[in-house]
C-alpha cells in the first residue's frame, strides 16, 4: 500500500491510499479519515460508498463528516466507485463504464475482467484496511449515496449481520425498476434479470434478508426521486416483509452534497448509537 496524502482534519487525519487491487486488476485508491485515539485503540467503521461520476475524494472533500467522526471516534471510509485506467473498458455516459462500477461482479464481456466492486468492497477492502488500520471490524456501519445507497442497502443484505447499522442517502433502491438500473445491470449481468436480484435490495428483502438498523435520507426535491430513486419501493418492501425502516424525507433537499453535508452529523450520530451500544 502506498499513501498518496495526509491532511490534519478535526482532530484526526484524512488519509488517501492506494493499492494493488486482485479484486479489480488494477490499481484502487480510497480515503480513510482516523481520529486521534488513545494507543492500542481500535475504532469502529463506517463504510461510505459514493454515487455515479464519484471517486474516493468526492465525499471526502464536500460530505463534511470529520468532525462528527472526530465527535464519536468513528473511522470513516470511502472506495473509489469502479476500476480506472487506460487499460480499463469505459463508456462515453456517465452513468456506465468507469465511476459507475454498481457494485456488482460482472459477468459480461469485456466488463468481467475488472469490474468486480463487490468482491472489492465486500472483501478485499475490509481485509485490507484490517491489516493495516486501528480498526474494530466487530463494529462497522455502512451507508452511502445514490448508486452508493444502493451499494451500502445490498451489502449489508447480502452479509446480514455484519453491519450494525446500515444507512443511505438517496438510494437507488430497486435497479430491476429504473433505467440507471436497467442499464447498468444489464450490460455488467447479461440479459437474465433473476441474475440481477442479488443487486437489487428491494428483491433481497422480498427473498428473506432482513436489517436490524436502517435509515434513509431523501431530499423531495431530489430531480432523480420519481424516474430513478423510488423510495416508496422501499417502504413498500419493507412494510411487506414486516422490517422496521426509518426512511426520513427532507422537504426542499435536492440529490447534492448540499443535502448530504446537511445531515451528516445527524447521520453518523445515529450510527454511532448502533456502533457503540
Ligand atoms: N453529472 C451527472 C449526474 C451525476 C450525479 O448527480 N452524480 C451524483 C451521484 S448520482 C447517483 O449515483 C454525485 O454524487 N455526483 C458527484 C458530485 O460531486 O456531486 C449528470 O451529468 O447529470
Amino acid at each position: 500500500m502506498q499513501q498518496v496524502s495526509t491532511t490534519r482534519s478535526f482532530g484526526g487525519e484524512q488519509q488517501v491510499w492506494r493499492h494493488d487491487s486482485a479484486a479489480t486488476g488494477t490499481p484502487m485508491t480510497f480515503a480513510i479519515y482516523i481520529p486521534d485515539h488513545e494507543a492500542g485503540a481500535k475504532l469502529p467503521v463506517l463504510w461510505w460508498l459514493s454515487g455515479l461520476t464519484c471517486t474516493h475524494e468526492n465525499a471526502m472533500t464536500k460530505g463534511h463528516y470529520q468532525q462528527a467522526c472526530a465527535e464519536h471516534g468513528i473511522a470513516f471510509i470511502c472506495p473509489d466507485t469502479s476500476p480506472r485506467g487506460e487499460d480499463v473498458p469505459d463508456d462515453e455516459t456517465y452513468d456506465f463504464g468507469q465511476g459507475a462500477g454498481f457494485y456488482v461482479n460482472a459477468t459480461q464481456d469485456p466488463w468481467a475482467k475488472h469490474f468486480h466492486m463487490r468482491r472489492y468492497v465486500e472483501e478485499e477492502l475490509p481485509a485490507l484496511v484490517a491489516e493495516h488500520f486501528p480498526l474494530d471490524m466487530e463494529r462497522q456501519a455502512i451507508t452511502g449515496h445514490s448508486m452508493g445507497g444502493h451499494g451500502a442497502l445490498t451489502v449489508s443484505l447480502r452479509n446480514q449481520g455484519r453491519f450494525r447499522s446500515t444507512g443511505a442517502f438517496s438510494p437507488i433502491v430497486s435497479p430491476l425498476n429504473c433505467p440507471w438500473g436497467e442499464k447498468a445491470l444489464g450490460g455488467y449481468l447479461g440479459d437474465d434479470r433473476s441474475a440481477w436480484r442479488e443487486y437489487d435490495a428491494c428483491a433481497l428483502i422480498e427473498e428473506g434478508a432482513r436489517l436490524d438498523h436502517l435509515r434513509v435520507e431523501q431530499g423531495m426535491a431530489d430531480d432523480f426521486l420519481v424516474e430513478q430513486l423510488k423510495t416508496h419501493l422501499l417502504a413498500e418492501a419493507c412494510e411487506k416483509a414486516g422490517m422496521e425502516a426509518d426512511i426520513r424525507l427532507h422537504d426542499g433537499y435536492d440529490h447534492s452534497f448540499f443535502f448530504i453535508s446537511t445531515f451528516i452529523a445527524d447521520h453518523i450520530a445515529w450510527h454511532a448509537e448502533h456502533l457503540k451500544a
